[in-house]
């Protein structure tokens, strides 16, 4: 997160680390708990590291030093990309991994509400994105949480942006025309969340954007409330 601040422990009890062990293990992406055995992320962030083994799911941590050998967290049983992934910029930037074991809930882990297909209308004034990301295009992971409030850009004014590329309609784009506070690289996967009357709705999933925090180049996140009926299909055994 670019511009942001230390976020206090419990603040996003849905924001999960999503850890793979390639040659060593590290925080690649964020991801969202939404039900006791499903997190949601972004495909990019899983896409060609499809083998559930090698991830390591870390929840109700405010610091990445928290995690060592000895901290406990969530094993992976299956990965399910959307069939028609290609490319962050394209669009489709959705996964959900289901977890071996249900988790409990608890104070510092809790599910986030997913807004329902008939909510694409609503306006929210209050998100914020989080993540243990880049604070600046060449940066690194950050130790703490970082909470950043990015106001919502109209689909016309992000097209307008992003002239080399289509913007897709499953998408909303979020950022200030000054720059200066957005996603960066390792937010990927994590929530766009906004607050409406009182309760927290997964608006979007952080998915790309040129650079990080540039003038005029808005932040980029996958549609949640598009892809209800995906979701629905994908975690409802039948
Ligand atoms: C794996 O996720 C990404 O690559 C990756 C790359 C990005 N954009 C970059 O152009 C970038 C940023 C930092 C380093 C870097 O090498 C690049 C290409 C991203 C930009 C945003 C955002 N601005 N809301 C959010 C997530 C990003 C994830």
């Amino acid at each position: 997160i670019v511009g942001g601040t230390d976020s206090s422990p419990g603040e996003w009890p849905w924001q999960v680390s999503l850890h793979a062990r390639l040659s060593r293990q590290r925080h690649l992406c964020g991801g969202s708990i939404i039900s006791t055995q499903w997190i949601l992320t972004a495909a990019h962030c899983v896409a060609s590291l499809e083998n559930p083994n090698i991830w390591r799911i870390y929840a109700g941590i405010l610091r990445q030093s928290e995690i060592n050998e000895d901290t406990p967290f969530f094993k992976v049983e299956e990965i399910i990309v959307h069939s028609q992934y290609k490319y962050a910029h394209i669009g489709y930037d959705i996964a959900l991994m289901r977890l071996a074991e249900p988790m409990n809930f608890t104070d510092l882990q809790l599910p986030i509400c997913l807004p329902s297909k008939e909510d694409t209308n609503i306006f929210y004034t209050d998100c914020w994105v989080i993540g243990w990301g880049y604070r600046k295009e060449k940066g690194r992971v950050q130790d703490i949480l970082q909470k950043a409030p990015v106001p919502f850009m109209s689909k016309e004014e992000c097209q307008a942006r992003y002239r080399k590329r289509r913007i897709g309609d499953k998408v909303i784009c979020a950022g200030y025309d000054e720059g200066g506070r957005d996603a960066c690289k390792g937010d990927s996967g994590g929530p766009l969340s906004c607050r409406h009357e009182e309760v927290w709705y997964l608006v979007g999933i952080t998915s790309w954007g040129e650079g990080c925090a540039r003038p005029r180049q808005p932040g980029v996140y996958t549609k949640v409330a598009d892809y209800s009926d995906w979701i629905l299909e994908k975690t409802t055994q039948y």
